[in-house]
């Protein structure tokens, strides 16, 4: 036999009414239900309090509020019931609600409203809202009465919060159900003293009454039905991935009630709790979901935590100073004094030093507590034996809780170092013996990025979510694009890639959610929001999700100062721009500081080589121990290509064209041609090599013609180039003629940098390479005659996008 219960909200118009109606008649047919406890209709206790506040200051006004309600239950009539079948209800809702019109008109000519008058005015609300779904039900052909539980349940007078008579309850409750053995929809909420005085139960109350039927009757389970899934492992606003748990023991549904997770009011549990009655929470409008049973006992579930909950605001107070430690009786006057201030605390923390007590307090307690220590403590204050209280607004607590959290050593570690890695600062902590809740206090703004981070690791342990910001949507940010796609149909490992911000130079747009990766180009081409390199990083920094990325594919060097804000703030950088590399050195010690102190990834292997792994190894030589004492290398897949194709049949300014629609070149291939994207290979590999070189010190030799050195515009620029095709074509035969070939070659050792155009022999290593072919030649202390060779293509959207998504999953494995 079990027990429901409908909250306002499922019954808050005629349809959520029929809906409510189907499950009834089914739990009567399949598990015997006896007894359904409504609440009002959704919104009407709110309705009524309003109205009789309106009485209370005299006059009318009250009245428009009143037909409403009185409205509301006709609409539902007409809704719920033929024509030829509703006579006998309205004049049953007209003679009700003539008494409460005359109960309003009453306290609008004293202009008094009493807890005792209110308590009977509110009643209002259940009595007809049971009353239509009993009527409705035998309307469905099953045996419903109409149970005023005013008549069974008895409390005290404290009116509004009534105290429960249990004995005489219980009593009342099963006598009545021994002679009535028809469905009972039974008035959620509402109660009265011995002296049939109307009362009410407080907050939570129709929970209340369920709790109470389910235990009286011994009930097998009671069911409360909302428009929630049962109690998810996380305040879904905040945490969209937050999914309903499947069980959950009395103690953690009270642990994640306090902590703020709504569906159940703890103490309406007490009641079934006692008795043992499991509770199942069931969601009226999907039906189909099993819901959440809280009970004595859960089975053993996969995840360590079964939910995370918090309180938004909270203030912290903290008593601290040397006169603290080891004076007996310090706690007990500090919570003396907040109790007596009626200040309630909700959290408390102190360190084994004894030299602080912190404690959090809903903002609105803040200044009494504040006063109230002071004006204890203020002895002590006066001799400086303890401080001031010290408060701290703005801050939010939150709880993990789980009852398999118990003796499992590293959930701590494993919930500050996920935080950490968010860049949480956690202000406070405070864990019972108990094990169940550990909870600590972050800065309000933290919250979102704390909670969902939280409940990502927790609850989605085998996954990593990483957040990209993409800058830049050109040759390689859209390669990247359509590699994303690729990689989520074939995905082998554990990294999902959300992309939540996209920009080019002309716009930029994000998403919470995350965009459809099928979709990249169009969420970009829709966008109307300027781009503004401070505005991105401002949107990354303020989206409330883990483990963010920023990938700049620009070429500009605007973006490098935006590097040092994004490692600050714990978010990595993967770029293959080499311009914040090559600025002084200087900018670049402070970057790759930033990157180890905020253990945020700095990742840029593209920046040499394109989708080469060149940095990769040189750095594994160098952390094992090798010494670079010379580095030569052909470093640029466009030079590389044109050196290779140039054999006299097409003019250069021709292969230059050629290089540049295959996606070699830079955004500007005078960047190739002048040398100084080369240079800054060689300067960013000398670096990573130990040695300070500055771009500056590379000597660099321009294959741009000195007459085509002051043209401003690409398009000028590539116009006139063939009118030096005649000089490339000597050039090329004075090589030939000494049996050689052209290649640009970059070479370091002994603090000597250069780049050049040479014409080298058959015996030189470069005298074969083909294509867009890079072949970069390490001489070091392991490998001091035959070079450690690094040999491939060089350049091209796709490698290189290949190259930035490696990095991109480094980084999402390290943050
Ligand atoms: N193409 C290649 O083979 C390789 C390229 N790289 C590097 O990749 C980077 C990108 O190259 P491409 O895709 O060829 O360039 P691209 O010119 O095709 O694309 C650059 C993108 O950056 C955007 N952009 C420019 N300034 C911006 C700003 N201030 N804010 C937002 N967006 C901005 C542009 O609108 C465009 O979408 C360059 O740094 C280049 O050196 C590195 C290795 C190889
Ligand atoms: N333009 C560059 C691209 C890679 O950095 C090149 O040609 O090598």
């Amino acid at each position: 036999m079990i027990v429901l219960k409908f909250g306002g909200s499922s019954v808050g118009t005629p349809e959520r009414v029929l809906s409510a109606l189907d499950i009834i008649v089914a739990a009567r047919a399949i598990d015997n239900a006896r007894a359904v406890v409504c609440s009002a209709f959704g919104g009407a206790t709110d309705q009524l309090l309003q109205t009789a506040a309106l009485a209370a200051q005299g006059g009318d006004a009250y009245k428009e509020e009143l037909n409403a309600f009185i409205q509301r239950h006709r609409d539902a009539l007409t809704a719920l019931f033929p024509i030829n079948r509703r006579a006998e209800h309205e004049q049953h809702i007209e003679h009700e609600c003539a008494d409460l019109a005359g109960m309003l008109n009453g306290v609008s000519l004293i202009r008094e409203l009493s807890p005792r008058t209110q308590d009977f005015i509110v009643s209002f609300g259940e009595r007809l809202s049971c009353y239509i779904v009993a009527a409705a039900l035998r309307e469905r052909d099953l045996a419903a009465d109409f149970c005023d539980a005013r008549r069974l349940v008895r409390t005290d007078n404290t009116f509004s919060n009534a105290k429960v008579d249990f004995d005489q309850t219980n009593r009342n409750i099963r006598e009545y159900f021994d002679t009535h053995t028809n469905l009972q929809v039974v008035t959620g909420f509402i109660a009265a003293t011995e002296n049939d005085e109307t009362t009410t139960l407080g907050r939570g109350g129709s929970d209340y009454t369920v709790s109470i039927f389910g235990a009286a009757l011994g009930a097998s389970e009671i069911q409360i039905w909302t428009d929630v899934d049962g109690v998810l492992t996380a305040d879904p606003r905040k945490v969209p991935r937050a999914f309903p748990v499947d069980q959950l023991t009395y103690e953690e549904a009270m642990e994640l009630a306090h902590f703020g997770a709504k569906v159940i009011y703890p103490p309406t549990m007490a009641p079934a709790m006692d008795a043992q009655i499991p509770l199942r929470i069931k969601n009226t409008f999907r039906p189909e979901v099993a819901g959440t049973v809280v009970g004595r006992e859960r089975e053993a579930h996969t995840y360590h935590a079964s939910g995370i909950s918090s309180i938004d605001k909270v203030t912290l107070l903290q008593l601290s100073g040397a006169g603290m430690i080891a004076a007996a009786g310090i706690a007990g006057r500090l919570f003396a004094a907040l109790a007596a201030a009626k200040v309630n605390v909700i959290l408390i923390s102190q360190g084994s030093s004894e030299h602080s007590i912190c404690v959090a307090v809903a903002p609105a307690d803040a200044e009494p507590a504040e006063r109230a220590i002071n004006e204890a403590f203020t002895l002590e204050i006066h001799r400086k034996q303890v401080n001031p209280a010290q408060v701290e607004p703005n801050k939010s607590v939150i709880a993990l809780v789980g009852e398999q959290m118990r003796l499992v050593p590293g959930i701590a570690a494993r919930i500050f170092r996920t935080l950490a890695h968010a860049k949480v600062n956690v202000v406070a902590i405070a864990q019972g013996s108990s094990e169940r809740n550990v909870s600590f206090v972050v800065d309000h703004d933290a919250l979102p990025r704390a909670l969902r981070t939280l409940h990502d690791s927790f609850f989605f342990p085998q996954e990593r979510r990483v957040h990209l910001f993409l800058l830049g949507h050109g040759l390689v940010g859209g390669a990247l694009a359509k590699q994303l796609q690729e990689r989520r149909k074939n995905q082998k490992n554990n990294i999902h890639i959300v992309v939540c911000g996209l920009a080019n130079s002309k716009v930029m747009t994000f998403s919470e959610e995350g965009f459809d990766l099928e979709g990249l180009d169009q969420a970009l081409a829709a966008s109307r929001e300027p781009s503004d390199l401070a505005g991105f990083l401002q949107n990354v920094s303020d989206m409330p999700v883990p483990h963010k990325i920023l990938v700049d594919n620009t070429a500009t060097d605007a973006t490098a100062p935006l590097y040092l804000q994004a490692l600050d703030a714990g978010i990595s950088v993967v770029t293959p721009n080499k311009k914040a590399n090559t600025r002084d050195m200087a900018f670049y010690d402070q970057l790759h500081y930033k990157s180890r102190r905020n253990g945020a990834g700095f990742f840029y292997e593209t920046n040499v080589g394109a989708g080469l792994p060149v940095i990769g190894p040189l750095r594994d030589l160098i952390e094992a121990g090798d010494r670079v004492q010379r580095i030569v290398g052909m470093m640029s897949g466009t030079l590389s290509y044109l050196f290779h194709t140039f054999n006299g049949d097409k003019p250069f300014s021709a292969l230059v064209r050629e290089a540049r629609e295959a996606g070699y070149t830079e955004p500007d291939p005078r960047e190739d041609l002048n040398g100084m994207d080369v240079a800054r290979k060689l300067v960013i590999l000398a670096r990573e090599a130990g040695y300070r070189l500055a771009l500056e010190d590379v000597t660099v030799e321009s294959l741009i013609p000195a007459a085509l050195r002051e043209v401003a515009e690409v398009d000028a620029f590539m116009n006139a180039l063939p009118d030096f095709d005649r000089e490339w074509a000597q050039r090329l035969e004075e090589a030939r003629i000494e049996d050689k070939v052209l290649r640009y070659i970059a070479s370091y050792s002994n603090g000597q940098a250069r780049v050049a155009l040479e014409a080298v022999g058959a015996d030189h290593p470069f005298y074969a390479t083909s294509g867009s072919d890079n072949m970069f030649c390490f001489y070091t202390n392991f490998y001091p005659n035959t070079p450690l060779t690094i040999r491939g293509p060089g350049a091209g959207a796709e490698v290189t996008a290949a190259g930035v998504l490696g990095d991109i999953m480094k980084a999402g494995r390290l943050n």
